[in-house]
């Protein structure tokens, strides 16, 4: 029960991460020009004018679909769902899926252990809202008294175990708690002490992301003494590759218990398995990916001088390192590259070079063109609300005096 509480405190975590994300989503420079010719026209611009705009489209379908994003609610247009229809179910520890079919639907989360369950639907609906959709579905467990909810977070709560049926939010998608985190993600991948570690540190002080080393996560696994443990220490002390189930959900926890949206995920994927086990489980395609290329023997020289007492860093390890790296993460490039998603960035080079080069790749094109502070794009922002007002009270002094006319929707499409 304490362990059940634990998982649902973390994902209660993500939940509301996940919310406060969402809470960000309408943009203030999407709003202000609407915002300010809502203003305008109920201040100067006449109540038709104010009434066309509260008819536009961006106000009647996205705004209120977004608010209502933004605060948690759901309800919006009821549609059928392939998912939704009565039929037997089965569940296992992390996935509900149809009896028969391979594709997850949700996260249920359940506990440590292999736990299957079948389970008949009995009643359900879909809801669509806005580009999301999810379906309400009761659930008869025909094995089970324990019963449970899963909404459409991924998020698992008991019911009274008197009831003998499961009321559950299906959450189209990969089947994964981060498909609503949709976090922008980037790999960094190079061989073995090429600088992903260094560099990584740099990018997260300067452009605000979070970093997560699977590396890091493994070694912090083998500490807290889990189950796994033994298993990754040997696996680490031979130079070889975790089994990507286990790297992922540590990863996968990572992004959802951070409240940042942006990760470099260093080190990840190693292997062809690690890139397709990723993107199945997680529905997370790379924005890019950051390539340090460096050559062996720098490498050997910077790891052998690393001293920060890994295990792996001797001289047997660091070669069997080196080889796993030619045989099974070079091909994970050469498979982004094909996606045209590969930075590569020369690593030979001192740190502070291979940062000037780093950092050109994450500076959006406008600061390089127009480098702005936050202050000055506030400015910029006030001084585009006026010139948004301005330019309406000239249409319509210009309008009067000019033409004659009152400034209305209807003179100005007249006038068009
Ligand atoms: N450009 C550089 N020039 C010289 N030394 C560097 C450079 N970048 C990093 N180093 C040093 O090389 C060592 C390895 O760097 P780092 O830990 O960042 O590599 P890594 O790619 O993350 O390694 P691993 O994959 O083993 O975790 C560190 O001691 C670091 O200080
Ligand atoms: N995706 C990954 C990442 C790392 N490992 C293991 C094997 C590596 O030798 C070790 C250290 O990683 P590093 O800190 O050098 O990035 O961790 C893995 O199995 N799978």
């Amino acid at each position: 029960m304490a362990k059940l509480n634990r998982r649902l405190l973390g994902i209660e975590k993500a939940r509301s991460a996940t919310k406060d994300s969402c809470k960000l989503r309408p943009r203030a420079a999407e709003l202000m020009p609407v915002m300010s010719l809502f203003l305008y026209s109920v201040t100067v611009g006449g109540h038709d004018l104010a009434l066309i705009l509260l008819l536009s489209p961006y106000v009647i379908f996205l705004l209120p679909s977004r608010l209502l994003y933004a605060f948690g609610f759901s309800s919006m247009r009821m549609s059928t769902h392939p998912m939704a229809s009565p039929g037997s179910y089965q569940t296992t520890r992390s996935r509900v899926s149809r009896v028969g079919s391979k594709k997850p639907y949700i996260n249920i989360s359940r506990d440590r252990h292999k736990h299957t369950q079948f389970c008949q639907i009995f009643h359900s609906h879909c809801v669509s809202f806005n580009f999301i959709k999810f379906s309400t579905v009761f659930l008869h467990f025909e094995s089970s008294y324990t019963n449970y909810i899963v909404d459409s977070w991924g998020l698992l709560l008991k019911l009274q175990t008197s009831l003998r049926w499961k009321y559950s939010i299906i959450f189209e998608a990969t089947g994964s708690v981060l498909s609503l985190k949709n976090p922008k993600v980037i790999f960094v991948l190079g061989g073995p002490g090429s600088g992903k570690g260094t560099q990584c540190s740099n990018i997260v002080e300067h452009f605000g992301y979070t970093h997560l080393s699977a590396g890091d996560l493994l070694r912090a696994e083998i500490k807290s003494g889990s189950e796994n443990g033994t298993m990754i220490q040997n696996m680490i002390k031979e130079g070889k590759i975790v089994p990507s189930e286990v790297t992922i959900k540590l990863l996968e926890k990572a992004i959802a218990e951070n409240e940042n949206d942006k990760f470099l995920i260093d080190g990840f994927p190693r292997n062809e398995e690690n890139r397709a086990a990723f993107e199945s489980v997680t529905g997370i395609v790379p924005e890019f990916v950051l390539f340090f290329d460096c050559p062996e023997e720098e490498m050997e020289k910077r790891l052998l001088g690393r001293n920060q007492g890994r295990e792996d860093d001797n001289i047997d390890t660091i070669r069997k390192r080196f080889r796993v790296y030619m045989e099974s993460s070079l091909p994970v490039i050469e498979y982004y590259k094909s996606k045209e998603k590969v930075r590569k960035i020369d690593a030979a080079k001192p740190v502070e070079e291979v940062f000037e080069a780093v950092k050109a790749l994450f500076t959006p094109v406008n600061d390089k063109i127009f480098p702005l502070n936050k202050i000055y794009r506030c400015y910029l922002g006030v001084i585009s609300v006026a010139l948004n007002i301005y330019g309406l009270i000239f249409i319509r002094v210009w309008l009067k005096y000019w033409c004659g006319k009152e400034f209305t929707m209807r003179s100005v499409v007249d006038f068009m």
